[in-house]
């Protein structure tokens, strides 16, 4: 029996284990199962908690619902680090994780904040394929795709595309997303953000997610979408960012991204042999 807890982060939804004190090893296969929505638990993402080198305080591992393993993920972010935060008497806590190490803490009103660090543009940290051309901003040849603009694209820990549209409401996320997410210019695939701007401190987003489709929200995607607006010179330093599931404070600091939103504790069960129980409890985080 693997016990989990299952959160979210602005609707975005997680399976979280702790393998701080006994390793979990645990296959694609598995995660794949019980990312399941019909069958399985379902998530957007699933969580390994490990143990870290000084002077991280844990390592967060990220497998998408595919069963890949990926870099970064801000919404799970702030899930571990309010667990983190809730089991010791300390103002922030460091999180390693492959994409890089992130900070966080508690705002004064409970949300919490994390220190995401800095966005990268250069074609082989996003990545991009040398045919996409050396510029961030990338056009795609087929006339499909091509319709909606350049993809302003960067790195916040994963690889992220944005396009800038006039209605978001109308973009056929679920027929155009897979389509830029695995297109050959990005090598790794890549997480693809629709955004209509409101105002230079406010944008409204829908992101299909690489390796979990549509979601209700996602963290590192509206890290990213701040990032290339504020280098294009459309966003200011600090903006909220309206994704489906709820609003993410965002603000470029000294080069550094920092993220602030809610999370929450749903329920908590195990993994067992056959599938996974629910314990029969509430619990709190
Ligand atoms: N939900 C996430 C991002 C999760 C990883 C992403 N799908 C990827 O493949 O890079 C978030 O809140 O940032």
């Amino acid at each position: 029996m693997i016990a989990f807890r299952k959160m979210n982060g602005l609707g975005n939804d997680f399976v979280v284990v702790d393998a701080r004190h006994h390793a979990v090893d645990i296959s694609a296969d598995t995660i794949r199962a019980l990312g399941d929505r019909e069958n399985g638990v379902g998530f957007d993402q699933f969580i390994l908690i490990e143990p870290a080198a000084e002077p991280a305080d844990a390592t967060m591992r990220i497998f998408n619902p595919d069963g890949g393993e990926v870099g970064a993920c801000g919404n799970a972010a702030r899930c571990v680090a309010a667990l983190l935060l809730d089991e010791r008497a300390m103002p922030e806590v460091l999180i390693a994780s492959a994409g890089g190490p992130m900070r966080g803490w508690r705002e004064a009103d409970g949300r919490i904040a994390i220190d995401m660090g800095e966005p990268r543009f250069a074609g082989p940290a996003i990545p991009l394929a040398s045919e996409a051309g050396d510029s961030w901003c990338v056009r795609f040849p087929e006339p499909e795709l091509a319709s909606y603009g350049a993809a302003a694209c960067v790195n916040v820990g994963n690889p992220h595309a944005v396009f800038f549209v006039p209605d978001v409401g109308v973009v056929p996320l679920t027929d155009i997303g897979p389509k830029f997410e695995n297109h050959r210019f990005f090598p790794e695939r890549a997480n693809i953000s629709f955004v209509t701007v409101h105002g230079p401190d406010r944008v409204e987003a829908r992101v299909w997610e690489r390796g979990a489709g549509a979601t209700l929200a996602c963290g590192t995607a509206a890290c990213a979408i701040v990032s290339v607006g504020h280098r294009a010179g459309i966003l200011g330093e600090r903006v909220e960012v309206v994704l489906p599931g709820g609003p993410l404070a965002i603000a470029l600091t000294a080069g550094r991204i920092v993220m602030v939103g809610p999370y929450m504790l749903d329920w908590t069960g195990a993994i067992t042999r056959d599938g996974f129980v629910r314990d029969p409890l509430p619990t709190s985080v």
